[in-house]
């Protein structure tokens, strides 16, 4: 006889919007990695499917935008999303849609879901992963439904024009990138190799926060931006605080970068599994 068994209880539930990389660095491969490594159950609803490896993207598959609408609603309605992410989104009619199935499902800021907006241009080989007629989109429909934005100094220079150079130079950038209507803004460092530590800079309109933290010396860092949106996310479905949510989020990926690993011909990943333990562990 089988013994009745109750199972545990459900985990907190995280939602990426997101872009598949076939070679599991970044993308939804990176925030699901995440949401486990954070004990969160992930969902997806997919974008676009890259041709990608250690060394670049060949080529891209773009998903219908109303599959990507059904997609966040089928699992809103069933599951429930306790708190949501977005990555590649490829151009400006999947982005539109997202807005849509988001304002219907309650995914966004003020007492709706968190909704972390992390607006990818490209990726970090330089090759674009969004359409010309996205930018603009991503300011009409999701900075201003969004809990936090988490742009990197070349989203921030495409999106506003400041050209940050120095980590005194961030502070303007916050402020242009809050005007676009998000709760908070993460400007992300990572970027200014020159400076000796990565510094990001959170920003809720009235008061700048910073995150310090060291800057190891590694090129393998695939994926940092979407591990530390995941992982802001999955603090986020937990219930936490921005601001606390946030602190952990920077701690996750700092250590995901100090445990970052070589893969393939080109550039590894940051390790969005640093927390699951080795085989003989278990
Ligand atoms: N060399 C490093 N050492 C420590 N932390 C880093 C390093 N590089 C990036 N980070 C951290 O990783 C996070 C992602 O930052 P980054 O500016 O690289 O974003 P991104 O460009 O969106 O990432 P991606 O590499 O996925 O494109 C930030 O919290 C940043 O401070
Ligand atoms: C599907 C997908 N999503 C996001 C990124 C950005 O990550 P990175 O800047 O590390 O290349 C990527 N390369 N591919």
């Amino acid at each position: 006889m089988t013994e009745q068994h109750a199972g545990a209880p459900t985990p907190p539930r995280a939602l990426t919007i997101a872009g598949s990389d076939s070679g599991g660095g970044a993308g939804l491969q990176a925030d699901l990695r995440t949401f486990l490594g954070c004990g969160v159950h992930g969902m997806t609803a997919i974008t676009a499917i890259t041709v990608q490896n250690s060394l670049g993207v060949t080529g891209i598959v773009e998903i219908p935008p109303e599959t990507v609408a059904a997609q966040i609603e089928v699992v809103a309605t069933d599951i429930g999303v306790q708190a949501a992410k977005t990555g590649m989104l490829a151009n400006a009619e999947i982005i539109t849609a997202i807005a849509k199935a988001c304002d219907t499902v309650g995914i966004g800021r003020d007492g709706r879901s968190p909704f972390v907006v992390d607006p990818v241009a490209a990726s970090m080989h330089g090759d674009p992963l969004l359409r010309d007629n996205a930018l603009e989109a991503f300011k009409r429909e999701l900075f201003p439904r969004a809990t936090l934005v988490t742009p990197n100094l070349d989203e921030v220079r495409l999106l506003t024009g400041i050209d940050v150079k120095h980590r005194d130079e961030l502070r303007d950038a916050a402020v242009a990138m809050h005007a676009y209507g998000p709760q908070w803004t993460l400007i992300k460092s990572g970027h200014l190799s020159s400076d000796p530590q990565c510094v990001d800079l959170l920003y809720d309109g009235k008061t700048f926060l910073e995150l310090p933290g060291p800057r190891y010396d590694t090129v393998h860092t695939h994926g940092g931006g979407d591990t530390l949106a995941s992982a802001i996310t999955s603090a986020l479905a937990k219930g936490w605080d921005l601001v606390e949510a946030v602190r952990f989020g920077k701690r996750y990926v700092r250590e995901a970068v100090r445990q970052s690993y070589p893969l393939g011909g080109g550039v590894g990943p940051v390790s969005g599994m640093w927390r699951i333990r080795d085989l003989d562990e278990v």
